[in-house]
């Protein structure tokens, strides 16, 4: 068995119960604090580290597919895109490198997408075991009338989605709302009934580390079953200062509640290589048992391309033009 196999087959089954949430601990959130000069200086070191060898970078690449949230999330998208994404999602790399790899069946994480095109997607992922995620809550700016935010969840559960990515009120942690954000994610946890919540952050708006790292930890008392940074349509979306903050919130709500939240960063992350370092920096910050698809992912339209360029070089020794890896 290859090492890249061994990656991808020997995953253990989702075990871990979800996320109950808890009781709002102001004293709990109050307590995160975020040194931004030392985040940023640890941030900086990450890139040149070299955790994961090179010798093994086909098998983390093959990890880093397993992961992706395979998404489209444009105005213009149409039942024929979302059908060829699945595609995609179904068969991430190209037959014969998959071969080569011995990775057949290898699929992506989830296939993430507007309400509308849930149908099309369901139905193009038919028989497989990937879930379709669906962005909701007036993604991306979450400024729709609460009560219409609510529904729209239940419209997208009872379309088929099996996972939903909400976005926070940016402003109720700008104004320190707390307890409105809690009531909120509660909220919307409670319509998603067994569908999992992804609570997005939009960490580009929310001013200060400080913040992300205490709007992340309410998020998770709320009974968030992943946080994640970024819709993809603000103008800072992930980056490896705010993963650390949020990962560090995820590593202290394990330590006080025993619960494993999901990490997903997404927004601007398309090279192969920056998948890799965000794989090292879950590895060091929260462990390998979060290197997997149902405690991590990468919200990516364009990642997969460049991840099966890599793949083909690793197995032919030659690049091909971006554009034979077109989609994803
Ligand atoms: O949640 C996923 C993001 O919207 C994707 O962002 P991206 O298009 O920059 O990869």
């Amino acid at each position: 068995m290859t090492e890249a196999q061994t990656t991808q087959t020997h995953l253990p089954q989702t075990t871990d119960p979800r996320n109950p949430g808890m009781p709002l601990d102001m004293d709990m959130v109050m307590r995160r604090t975020a040194n931004r000069s030392a985040i940023e200086r640890r941030a900086a070191t990450l890139p040149g580290r070299r955790t994961l060898k090179k010798d093994h970078q086909a098998a983390w690449l093959a990890r880093a597919i397993s992961c992706i949230d395979l998404t489209t999330l444009a105005g213009d998208d149409t039942p024929g895109r979302v059908a060829r994404l699945c595609a995609k999602a179904r068969q991430p790399v190209r037959a014969d490198l998959l071969a080569a790899l011995g990775l057949d069946g290898l699929t992506v994480g989830a296939v993430c997408v507007y309400h509308d095109m849930i149908a099309p997607a369901v139905s193009a992922l038919a028989g497989t075991n990937i879930p379709v995620a669906a962005v909701s809550t007036g993604f991306p700016a979450g400024l729709s009338p609460f009560g219409l935010r609510v529904a729209e969840i239940g419209e997208s559960v009872s379309a088929g989605a099996r996972e939903i990515d909400i976005v926070i009120s940016r402003r109720k942690v700008l104004t320190g709302d707390w307890q409105g954000l809690y009531d909120e994610v509660k909220t919307f946890r409670e319509a998603c009934g067994d569908a999992h919540i992804k609570a997005i952050l939009a960490t580009g708006e929310l001013g200060t580390l400080q913040n992300v790292a205490r709007a992340s930890m309410v998020c998770m008392m709320a009974g968030a079953d992943f946080i994640k940074t970024s819709t993809g349509k603000e103008s800072v979306n992930a980056t490896l200062p705010v993963s650390l903050v949020m990962m560090r919130a995820i590593r202290d709500y394990h330590g006080e509640t025993g619960c494993r939240v999901g990490y997903k960063p997404a927004g601007g992350i398309s090279r192969a290589k920056d998948a890799l370092v965000y794989l090292s920096l879950v590895k060091d910050e929260l462990g390998d048992r979060w290197l997997r698809p149902d405690l991590f992912r990468f919200g990516a339209s364009s990642l997969l391309g460049d991840i099966e360029r890599q793949l083909e070089h690793h197995v032919t020794g030659a690049y091909s033009a971006s554009w034979r890896h077109a989609i994803g």
